[in-house]
């Protein structure tokens, strides 16, 4: 596959090429799995802006929930869902997804914080639930870019015109110790503890981070698609 560097110290052994069962969103043929990451996909706001439960809002049929944990399920193992509402997702997500249950919204910060003490890899993956043009393929070559990172670099994240997207990125495990500190301390602002840290910038087409967040945004996914 184009644009993925392989590297034995890395990456575990290609999926063996085995015919996927027609219902899989994602083909076994196009895994490419990475054991360095640990996806946490964070599903637990409010969704007021949009004024219904976004991560199931269908799209083609597939709500926007399981279409963030197929594209991550191209590039790791282990996926994480942080939400409280574990039993309406349950049934709408791969069998491969796990959750992690909140009591709560409590904010993203506290959300990854929740999750860090089941990520065993180096580096965690994380998602926001309503990115419906996420591409697993381009999350790729994106992990497969990990070992290039400056070790003074705590984050791989995207740029948008507000600043970094924290919620489409690759973290550091072993330095969120600072993000705990932090909310230890009273923080509750992801941007604001990202503020003092030292970021890697990850180049990434605007259109992959586009955020669904209103009725009007939703409406302009359905009539482009893709
Ligand atoms: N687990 C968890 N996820 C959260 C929390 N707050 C926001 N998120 C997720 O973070 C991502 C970005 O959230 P936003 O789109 O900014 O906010 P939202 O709360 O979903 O929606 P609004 O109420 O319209 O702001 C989404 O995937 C949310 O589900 C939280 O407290 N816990
Ligand atoms: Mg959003």
């Amino acid at each position: 596959m184009s644009g993925w560097v392989t590297s034995p110290s890395t990456l575990s052994p290609l999926r063996p090429l085995t015919p996927s069962p027609p219902h899989l969103l994602v083909p076994n043929e196009l895994k490419l799995i990475t054991n360095q990451v640990t996806t946490i996909i964070l599903a637990g706001g409010q969704s007021s802006r949009m004024g219904r439960d976004k991560a199931l809002i269908e799209i083609d049929g597939v709500p926007l929930l399981r279409r963030v944990c197929e594209a991550a399920l191209l590039c790791s193992d282990e996926i994480y869902v942080v939400t409280s509402r574990v039993e309406a997702y349950r049934s709408r997500v791969p069998s491969e997804a796990q959750f992690i249950a909140e009591i709560e919204p409590r904010g993203p910060a506290i959300a990854v914080a929740q999750a860090l003490p089941h990520v065993s890899t180096p580096w965690i993956l994380l998602l926001a639930c309503d990115l419906p043009r996420l591409d697993g393929t381009q999350l790729q070559p994106w992990a497969a870019s990990l070992d290039g990172v400056p070790d003074a670099a705590v984050a791989l994240l995207p740029k948008h015109e507000k600043g970094w997207q924290p919620l489409c990125g690759f973290y550091r495990t072993n330095r969120l110790s600072a993000l705990e500190q932090f909310i230890e301390q009273g923080g509750r602002s992801f941007q604001r503890w990202l503020s003092t840290q030292v970021i890697q910038e990850l180049p990434c087409e605007p259109r992959i981070l586009f955020n669904c967040n209103t009725p009007d945004e939703l409406k302009s996914v359905l009539q482009t698609p893709g």
